[in-house]
């Protein structure tokens, strides 16, 4: 060929030298611009916002924009920290009286473990010891982020299959009697729950879990048990050391080699429906376990909003619109704060669309005077594109609402504390943040877009009703 067309393989080497040298000078080029942006926006920091405008295109102010948060970031300016300096977030505490604590019979823990030093305690201790009549945990006790350490980076030392519920749990073991609820992935992240599939059937999502006990927290509330993100290996944290032959004998290899289980209990557990690895690495959440039932009863009430878990039937709140009014006589509906604790957990569910809240559960020594457990929230953040507005019934149909709660909401949706964006900051704090973001985008937008719809509510009972807010900031009450 190249003696026939010398000439014509000669130019046609000069056209892709051309070609290249052209390539290159582009490339060149394109250096200096960004070159030139980079310092122009560096300066421009620096500028008025106008002249910026005036001397920035469309797509160099949005690099400037985020510049600008990266320098705003660096001087320490976090939404959420912002949020929690909030002199809502810091509302003073009720004086604790003894009987305040959850303190338990003397023979469960050692005598000893309520008088000696703390930093002699676990941090799952420390957790159990925190709890009192109103909250689960003080937000500022820095071993709040020691107990999810804890359980994130913890040798595991045994695993059982939890009996109780209706899904597939692990009780996780870790040195010094630590213990964890752990719930695994099962679909991916982002899978909006089908359409056709009833709130029954749902699967229970690991990131649901993590991103309620933030939320939750966001929220004021302080009523999930600390949740955390882990990655873990289901041949050496789970096959090689479980004693729970009904788990163990699940275990298979899938058709493209992943390590899989699928345990047993109720819904799910099946070949059908198994839990794989990649291959044998597993996302899972790890729910802080409360104290022993044992040591500490808790009560399990069920919620008057429960629906009907039928795929006919509709439960009484949903045909009756004054179904309220027979709530708010019956005790312990009737007296307290209770009725306004049920409507706050409406509102976090509604948040998040879980519409799953069958039950709720008190620690038994409290009585009728102490806040609800959020326990449960797997069903949570299944659908993004879609908000349900029934799981607002209790806000709806009783028109009340704790003063310190709609105050904490409208801060939320103030842009200075978005709820987005403070949830998108508190959810990067969890250890599986690296694999990919807890939440997806349309799903923090959602909250957003859903937290509008609460304090709309709440201006439409504001028309029609007085005596809307419960007033919990006044001396006396809780
Ligand atoms: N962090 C925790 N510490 C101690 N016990 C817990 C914790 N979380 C949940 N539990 C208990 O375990 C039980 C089952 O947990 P969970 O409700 O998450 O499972 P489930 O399969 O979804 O149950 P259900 O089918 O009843 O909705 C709960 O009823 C609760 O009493
Ligand atoms: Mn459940």
């Amino acid at each position: 060929v190249w003696n026939a067309n010398r000439r014509k393989c000669l130019i046609l080497i000069c056209r892709c030298f051309e070609v290249v040298e052209g390539l290159h000078c582009f490339c060149l080029k394109f250096k200096f611009l960004f070159l030139f942006l980079y310092l122009h926006n560096h300066l421009s920091i620096h500028l008025s916002s106008s002249m910026r405008r005036q001397s920035l295109g469309r797509s160099t102010r949005s690099v400037s924009k985020m510049v600008y948060k990266v320098v705003q970031k660096g001087k320490g300016h976090s939404k959420l920290e912002a949020l929690f300096n909030h002199p809502l977030y810091n509302l003073p505490r009720p004086e604790l009286q003894e009987d305040d604590w959850l303190k338990w019979e003397e023979d469960g823990y050692d005598k000893a473990a309520w008088t000696s030093d703390s930093e002699t305690h676990p941090p799952w201790l420390r957790f159990h010891l925190g709890i009192s009549r109103w909250e689960l945990y003080d937000r500022k006790d820095p071993n709040l982020a020691e107990v999810t350490h804890y359980l994130a980076t913890q040798r595991i030392l045994n695993v059982v299959q939890k009996t109780g519920g209706t899904q597939l749990k692990l009780l996780m073991s870790f040195p010094n009697y630590g213990q964890a609820l752990l719930k695994p992935m099962r679909q991916s992240r982002d899978a909006e729950t089908d359409v056709n599939l009833f709130y029954f059937s749902d699967f229970e999502r690991h990131n649901a879990e993590i991103a309620a006990f933030h939320l939750d927290r966001l929220l004021g509330f302080n009523r999930i048990p600390p949740v955390v993100g882990r990655l873990i290996n289901m041949s050496t944290e789970i096959k090689e050391i479980t004693t729970d032959r009904r788990l163990s004998r699940t275990f298979f290899t899938s058709p493209v080699g992943n390590m899989c289980f699928y345990g047993q209990c109720e819904y799910y557990c099946s070949t059908e429906h198994p839990v794989c690895g990649r291959p044998h690495v597993l996302e899972v959440s790890l729910a802080t376990m409360l104290p022993d039932l044992s040591l500490a009863p808790r009560r399990s009430w069920r919620s008057p909003w429960r629906r009907s878990y039928s795929r006919t039937k509709q439960a009484q709140w949903e045909k009756d619109p004054a179904y309220c009014d027979t709530v708010k006589q019956t005790p312990p509906y009737n007296q307290g704060s209770r009725l306004v604790d049920v409507i706050d957990m409406a509102i976090l569910d509604f948040l998040m669309s879980n519409m799953d809240r069958h039950h709720y559960e008190t620690f038994e020594k409290f009585g009728n005077e102490t806040f609800l457990l959020h326990l449960d929230n797997g069903r949570a953040f299944g659908r993004h594109s879609r908000d349900e507005p029934s799981i607002l019934a209790p806000l709806r149909q009783c028109c009340r609402i704790r003063r310190s709660t709609l105050l904490r909401l409208q801060l939320l949706s103030h842009p200075d504390f978005r709820l987005s964006d403070v949830m998108r900051e508190s959810l990067a704090r969890d250890p599986l943040k690296r694999v990919a973001p807890l939440l997806s985008e349309p799903h923090l937008s959602a909250l957003d877009r859903r937290l509008a719809t609460v304090l709309q509510v709440v201006r439409d009972c504001q028309d029609h009703h007085d005596d809307i807010i419960y007033n919990d900031l006044e001396a006396g009450a809780s």
